[in-house]
């Protein structure tokens, strides 16, 4: 038996077989073979394994996604018909004694490299085409089959070193019983789409997929981050006890459908939810959020290998808002970069990508995409209660540009005679210090804030919301973070504007009572959290906390904050 530990990030206890998905090395080395028609045969075997494949992928994602995203994968299969670049192997083979996966790995390069210098999106995706499915065949050669959450046929808890946007979105939700994976915090990807998927998971627990064999029994305690291997009979029927107790909590929260969320005093506030795709609605309806606080649209532009177009964009945005009817929705614009990549926009590495080149910064220089998205955004508008968000905002410059490209978008689709909703509110994520800290002068122009705390603790401690070493310093009850969003919300108030949160924070057992004397409006928060946050504002009182708020404002240490909060409002 061993333990491993993790950060909890979505709570919840799961038992089940390990699903280890790990990277095979697919370093190719050359020989000189000496059966030519040996190695055809191989090269031929290996190509039409990877059809199946990707046949299989093609018709999951199909049938779980939808049939737009499995576009890339018939683009993929096309690759693997054609002549062009399966002769050039062939020859390579017949002419060189090439072994085979060195010749595809030479061919494939020789063509993505004209691919890629190429001036035109078209040629550029064939070039991400060409080297994904190269990578498919030749872990075929190597007898290194290539591992996706496709595989996934059977209930599993996952084993992954990190999740990328691309396994998240072939995930099946049904089989996919809990996550665990070696690297990130809270606030990663994989943590932020676990929660939202409502799946427990424990991250960074650094060496799952060394320790973990597959289809050996696990544990899961999403809720305390530890994760059991090969447990006791004991182990086994204590948490199937904890599991039964869990069901029973979730049907007593049930009854708060439909219940205001406010305080035993009479003080209300909104619980919204975060998403990152429509996919999230269901969640979203079942467990009655008061409306989408936060979507996060990025995930439309990483789960493909281009940029999703005005329609595609559209269709998603009008189903949110439709979806939620009259209530708030609030869509954030693109936030890549950080630890969001897209790999087909070729950005720059950087030394430090947290403080790079991303979200907003990147979208005012590259305007064309920027553009775009808003475009889909005001078509979407008449269809809901849409308002709109710009992320990493730290200078007022930067809003008052978006805001203009917003408005000059609006004007011309009014001129094509494109309907635009008129009352769109425009607001900001409050996630860099210097908002923060400037939020009086930002609530005269913005209509709202929204505090980013994933960011903005990240940003305020220097500590890596990423780096597990450096965990310990991102402290959420830190009093300076505190303090910043006194701020905020003072700042709102003041301009009679309002203040949401949708870092994780807002759903934070700890976090919420201070949140709430602090004055915050909205709590956007994993929809699968609604429930029990409902459940612990409506037993807090408002009046009690707001008197000593200031107290908790000047204590010293987050766990000086923290332990306060323990003994005085949490039973
Ligand atoms: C909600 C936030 O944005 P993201 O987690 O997408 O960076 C945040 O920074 O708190
Ligand atoms: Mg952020």
């Amino acid at each position: 038996m061993t333990d491993l530990r993790g950060i909890g990030a979505s709570k919840g206890i799961q038992i089940g077989k390990a699903f280890v998905l790990q990277s095979p090395n697919l370093s190719v080395k050359e020989y000189k073979v000496n059966d030519i028609d040996e190695e055809l045969v191989r090269f031929e075997e290996s190509i039409n394994h990877a059809v199946n494949d990707l046949e299989k992928i093609k018709d999951h994602v199909e049938k779980e996604i939808g049939e737009e995203h499995a576009k890339i994968f018939s683009a993929h299969l096309l690759v693997l018909q054609d002549p062009e670049l399966l002769n050039t192997v062939k020859d390579k083979i017949k002419l060189e004694q090439m072994n085979a996966e060195k010749a595809l790995q030479d061919s494939a390069n020789q063509f993505i490299t004209i691919f890629e210098s190429m001036d035109n999106e078209y040629m550029k995706e064939r070039a991400a085409d060409i080297r994904d499915v190269s990578k498919r065949v030749i872990s075929y050669l190597l007898g290194e089959p290539l591992v996706t959450t496709s595989d996934i046929t059977d209930e599993v808890i996952l084993i992954a070193h990190d999740l990328l946007p691309s396994d998240t979105a072939q995930l099946n939700r049904n089989y996919t019983k809990g996550i665990i994976t070696d690297i990130g915090g809270r606030t990663s990807h994989s943590a932020i789409m676990s929660r939202s998927m409502g799946i427990p998971s424990v991250v960074g627990t650094t060496n799952a997929t060394e320790t973990i064999k597959a289809g050996t029994t696990v544990i899961l305690d999403g809720q305390n981050g530890t994760v059991i291997v090969e447990p006791s009979e004991e182990e086994i029927e204590y948490f199937k006890g904890k599991m039964e107790e869990e069901q029973e909590r979730e049907e007593q929260l049930k009854q708060l459908i439909n219940q205001p969320s406010v305080s035993s005093d009479g003080h209300q506030v909104e619980l919204a939810a975060n998403i990152g795709s429509p996919k999230d609605l269901d969640t979203v309806l079942e467990n009655d959020a008061e409306g989408v606080g936060l979507f996060r649209t990025e995930f439309l532009y990483m789960d493909r290998d281009r940029l999703p177009t005005e329609e595609e964009q559209f269709e998603a945005y009008k189903e949110v808002l439709s979806t939620l009817d009259d209530k708030p929705v609030v869509i954030r614009t693109l936030d890549v970069g950080g630890d969001k990549d897209l790999p087909y926009l070729n950005l720059p590495e950087e030394l430090n990508p947290f403080l790079g080149f991303r979200a907003i910064r990147l979208c005012l220089e590259r305007d064309d995409i920027f553009r775009v998205q808003l475009r889909a955004l005001l078509r979407a508008s008449v269809y809901g209660n849409l308002k709109v968000m710009f992320p990493m905002v730290a200078t007022l410059e930067e809003f008052r540009e978006a805001k203009k490209i917003l408005l000059e978008e609006k004007e011309n689709l009014l001129a094509e005679e494109i309907a635009v909703n008129e009352d769109i509110e425009v607001g900001i994520m409050v996630e860099i210090p210097s908002t923060a800290v400037l939020a009086d002068q930002f609530a005269k122009e913005v209509d709202f804030f929204s505090i980013g705390t994933n960011d903005l603790i990240q940003y305020t401690l220097a500590a890596d919301r990423m780096n597990e070493n450096v965990s310990h310093l991102y402290q959420p009850y830190h009093p300076a973070v505190l303090r910043l969003i006194k701020q905020v919300i003072d700042a709102a108030h003041e301009e009679n504007k309002w203040t949401g949160m949708c870092g994780e924070m807002a759903g934070d057992e700890v976090a919420i009572p201070i949140l709430l004397g602090l004055g915050l409006d909205e709590f956007s928060m994993s929809a699968s959290t609604i429930l029990e946050a409902r459940h612990q504002i409506r037993n807090l009182n408002y009046e009690e906390i707001d008197r000593t708020v200031e107290d908790i404002l000047n204590k010293r240490t987050n766990n000086e904050v923290e332990s306060y909060i323990n003994k005085h409002f949490i039973k």
